[in-house]
């Protein structure tokens, strides 16, 4: 698929503090690009960089091969919600379609046909001030996309939405990126960001941790895990091969093995006396996997602070 978006070797510092060191990715068409990153870790200073509100101090947006990117053609949700209060949904929604020289027509259908989409049929003519802040959230992704963008940037889409607008958000965005849109998004909600992302860029303290597809990544970093359900003391538990970490309650617990552990092999060598009630064997989560990597990085850099 072809390259949309091309970030090449950013950097940016706020006054003597450096924020993004030598962030490069890219976004191609109809892939879901999930950005992903502990609070502070510069993924909303990446996008803004991408989005021409702020300048890298080094380093190239390039959008197909131009470094002009014109805005008609990418659609923006910022982190910070809230458009217009005074205003009408549909009066705003023709305006930013009209902004991006769509045409007002088509702009209208298609608002009217989202609007019913995002169960907000009949509030057309609602000021925006009179909706929740989830309907908002709603009317201002309606914005985002009314114009068919070929890359389509939401900063954390998900946060505080409900769990069916949510769903309703993931399909829309997965329909989108089916139908060609590159779509680049940043969330913590790591269960949704493992359903639909195609790829992911894992950023920690401005720098990148891990980059390529989910199914890459998972085969790297993601560990099997067998769950075991029964009655079973922590001291036998603690005899079995390959194990790294157990968590461990009364009724319950969770091995997780080692990187090179072959399930087969190594359910053979169960000890017949275990308990087990239920057992199962999955692979870590990518929640797990990015708790897991933002622990060890924040442990390596306290010994690196210890050592300084
Ligand atoms: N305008 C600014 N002036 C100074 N520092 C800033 C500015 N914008 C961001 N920062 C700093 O840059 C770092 C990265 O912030 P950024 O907002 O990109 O993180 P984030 O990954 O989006 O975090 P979150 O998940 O909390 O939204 C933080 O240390 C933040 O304090």
């Amino acid at each position: 698929m072809e390259t949309i978006l091309s970030v090449q070797g950013l950097e940016k510092s706020f006054k003597d503090k450096q924020v993004l060191k030598s962030i490069s990715f890219e976004v191609k068409q109809g892939e879901i690009m999930a950005i992903l990153g502990p609070n502070g870790a510069g993924k909303s200073t990446t996008i803004r960089n991408i989005m021409g509100i702020i300048y890298p101090d080094r380093g190239e947006v390039i959008f197909h091969q131009y470094k002009d990117i014109p805005r008609h053609k990418i659609g923006y949700l910022p982190e910070e919600r809230g458009l217009y209060k005074n205003v009408k949904v549909m009066d705003m929604l023709l305006y930013l379609a009209d902004l991006k020289d769509y045409p007002l027509k088509k702009a209208k259908e298609r608002a009217l046909a989202y609007l019913e989409k995002f169960d907000l049929k009949g509030k057309e003519n609602v000021n925006l001030e009179e909706l929740s802040k989830g309907m908002n959230q709603k009317v201002q992704f309606i914005s985002s996309i009314l114009h068919e963008p070929e890359l389509l940037i939401l900063d954390e889409p998900f946060s505080g939405l409900d769990p069916v607008s949510q769903d309703v958000f993931k399909d829309e965005i997965r329909h989108l990126a089916d139908q060609g849109t590159a779509i680049l998004l940043s969330s913590h909600q790591m269960n949704l960001v493992e359903e639909i992302c195609d790829r992911l860029f894992m950023i920690q303290q401005g720098e990148k941790v891990i980059y390529g597809s989910l199914d890459d990544v998972k085969t790297e970093y993601a560990n099997f895990k067998c769950t075991i359900r029964g009655h079973n003391d922590l001291t036998v538990l603690k005899q079995l091969p390959q194990v790294q970490r157990i968590d461990h309650q009364p009724d319950r617990a969770v091995l997780y093995l080692d990187h090179d552990v072959t399930p087969t092999l190594w359910l053979k060598n169960l000890p017949v006396e275990l308990h087990i009630q239920e057992l199962s064997i999955d692979r870590i989560s990518l929640h797990e996997i990015f708790v897991d990597i933002a622990n060890s990085n924040q442990s390596n850099e306290k010994v690196g602070e210890q050592h300084a």
